[in-house]
C-alpha cells in the first residue's frame, strides 16, 4: 500500500501558525486518532489535537480533503496548530509513530499531484516557480503557468494534432478511391500552418519568458578605474565588490541581483577594459566580453564620456552609455551621468535600468519560461515544418504529425516523463 506522507508545508519556526499536511490512505485514520470524527470536507473545524493515548498536543484547525478533490488527488488533512518548535516537533513526533506514515521527500506531495492527473508538468513546474518567485513579474509568469494556461493551450495543440492527423490517415486509406476531393490535403496544409504558426509566437514571447524567470542582464563594461565596481556597490546596496584606485582591481565576473519594477535584473561587474595587463586580467576581459555578448544590456561606463568602443558596440548588444564621477567633472555634459556619492543621480539611473526591463520584458505573461519547454516547443515546430514540405507522401506527413504530437507529449509530461521528473521535484522544498 501507498505510504502516507507528512510534512510541515509552512515556514520556518516559530511562527504564528504552522500547516502540517498529510496525505495519503491512513488519513482518515490519522484524523480518527487526532480529532474523532473527520471534520466536513473542506470545512475548518477547531479541535484539540490529541495523540494516541487521548493526551493533548495542541488546539486548532483541522481540515479533510477526501480523495479526489485535493492537491495530491489522495485523501489530505490539514492541522493549522500554534507555530512553536516544541508543539510541531510533538505533532511530527507523534505522526511517525503511527503505522504507514514517513516524512515526505522534497516535491513529494506535488510529484503524487502529477501522478495522480491533479497537474501536468507545466503546472508543476509553475508551482515551483511561484514558490521561488522573487519580484512581481516572475509571480505573475508562475501564476499564469500554475494556474494551467499552458496546460491549457497545450492540449488544444495536440487535440489538433490529432485531428490533422486524422484527416491524413482517411486520404491515406481512400487514396485509391476517386471521389476524396484532394482539397482535404489544402486544408490539412492550413491546418499545420496555423499550429506552427502560434506555436512560432509563443517560442518568441518565451524568450521573454525566460528573462522574466531567469533575470534580465546588465554587464558593467568600461575602463579600469572608471568606477564599476563602486557603482555595483551602489546599486546592490552591499559592499560586494573590492574597490581600489589601482587600475585592475577587479577580474573575476561578480553578479549581484536586483528586483527593479518588479523584474528580476541580474548585474554583472567586470574586469576594466585595456590593453595589456597581465595573464589574470586578460582571463578576466575575456570572461567579460564573452558574459556581455549574451546580455541584455550593456551599462558602459567612462569618465570621458567617449561611449563604447568599436569593438564593444560590434558585440550587437544594445548600450547604455554613461559617465562616471561626474561629482568630478564639470556639469552640462550630455547623456546620463552617474556618481556614487550623488543618490539623485544613482536613482535616475535605477530608473531607466527599470525601464529597460519593462520594454523588453513587459506585456501579458508569457506561457514559455523554462529551456526544457522550449527545446519541447522547438522540436514541435521542427517537425510540423517538415511535415509542410511539398509533395511529401502521406505516410511521412502522418508520421511528422505523430511525432510534432509526441513533443507537446513530452512538454506537459504524457510522455517520456522519468528522465525529467527528479530535475524538477527535487527543486521543491520539503511539504510541497
Ligand atoms: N569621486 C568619485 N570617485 C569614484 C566614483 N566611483 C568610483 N570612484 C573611485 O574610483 C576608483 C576606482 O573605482 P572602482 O570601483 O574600483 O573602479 P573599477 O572600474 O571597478 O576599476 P577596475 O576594477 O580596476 O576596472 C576608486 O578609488 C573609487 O573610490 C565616483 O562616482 N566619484
Ligand atoms: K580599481
Ligand atoms: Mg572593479
Amino acid at each position: 500500500m501507498t505510504d502516507t506522507i507528512f510534512a510541515l508545508s509552512s515556514g520556518s519556526l516559530p511562527s504564528g501558525l504552522a500547516v502540517v499536511r498529510v496525505s495519503g490512505p491512513a488519513v482518515r485514520f490519522v484524523i480518527e486518532t487526532t480529532i474523532g470524527r473527520p471534520p466536513e470536507p473542506r470545512r475548518a473545524a477547531l479541535k484539540t489535537i490529541r495523540d494516541t493515548n487521548g493526551e493533548a498536543i495542541d488546539r486548532g484547525l483541522a481540515l479533510f480533503f477526501p480523495a479526489p478533490g485535493s492537491f495530491t488527488g489522495e485523501d489530505v488533512a490539514e492541522f493549522h496548530l500554534h507555530g512553536g518548535r516544541a508543539v510541531v516537533a510533538a505533532f511530527l513526533a507523534f505522526l511517525g509513530s503511527l503505522p504507514g506514515l514517513r516524512l515526505a521527500e522534497a516535491g513529494e506531495f506535488t510529484r503524487r499531484a502529477f501522478d495522480n492527473g491533479q497537474l501536468d508538468l507545466t503546472e508543476a513546474e509553475g508551482l515551483a516557480d511561484l514558490i521561488a518567485a522573487e519580484t512581481e513579474a516572475q509571480r505573475r509568469l508562475a501564476l499564469r503557468l500554475a494556474g494551467g494556461a499552458f496546460r491549457a493551450r497545450a492540449e488544444d495543440w495536440r487535440r489538433r494534432l490529432i485531428d490533422l492527423r486524422a484527416y491524413v490517415e482517411a486520404d491515406l486509406d481512400f487514396s485509391d478511391e476517386e471521389d476524396v476531393p484532394d482539397d482535404v490535403s489544402g486544408g490539412v496544409g492550413i491546418g499545420i500552418a496555423a499550429l506552427r504558426d502560434e506555436m512560432e509566437r509563443e517560442l518568441t514571447a518565451g524568450q521573454r519568458g525566460e528573462r522574466i524567470r531567469d533575470g534580465f542582464e546588465v554587464v558593467v563594461l568600461g575602463p579600469p578605474n572608471a568606477g564599476k565596481s563602486s557603482l555595483v556597490n551602489v546599486l546592490a546596496e552591499r559592499d560586494v565588490a573590492i574597490v581600489t584606485d589601482i587600475p585592475g582591481t577587479t577580474r573575476d565576473l561578480l553578479e549581484v541581483h536586483l528586483d527593479l519594477g518588479g523584474y528580476a535584473v541580474t548585474l554583472v561587474d567586470t574586469a576594466g577594459l585595456r590593453d595589456g595587463g597581465d595573464v589574470i586580467e586578460a582571463e578576466g576581459m575575456r570572461r567579460g566580453r564573452v558574459r556581455a555578448a549574451a546580455a541584455d544590456l550593456i551599462l558602459w561606463l567612462d569618465e570621458e564620456g567617449d561611449g563604447a568602443p568599436e569593438d564593444v558596440v560590434g558585440l550587437g548588444v544594445r548600450i547604455l552609455s554613461i559617465h562616471a564621477k561626474i561629482d568630478l567633472h564639470s556639469p552640462g555634459r550630455e547623456g546620463l551621468g552617474v556618481s556614487v556619492h550623488d543618490r539623485a543621480s544613482i536613482d535616475r539611473l535605477l530608473q531607466r535600468l527599470a525601464q529597460e526591463a519593462a520594454s523588453r520584458l513587459g506585456g501579458e505573461a508569457p506561457l514559455v519560461s523554462r529551456a526544457r519547454q522550449r527545446q519541447c516547443l522547438d522540436q514541435a515546430v521542427a517537425t510540423l515544418r517538415d511535415a509542410e514540405s511539398p509533395g511529401l507522401p502521406k505516410e511521412i506527413m502522418a508520421d511528422r504529425l505523430r511525432q510534432a504530437g509526441e513533443a507537446l507529449g513530452r512538454l506537459t509530461g504524457r510522455i517520456d516523463v522519468e528522465e525529467v521528473l527528479g530535475s524538477i521535484f527535487s527543486t521543491f522544498c520539503i511539504g510541497k
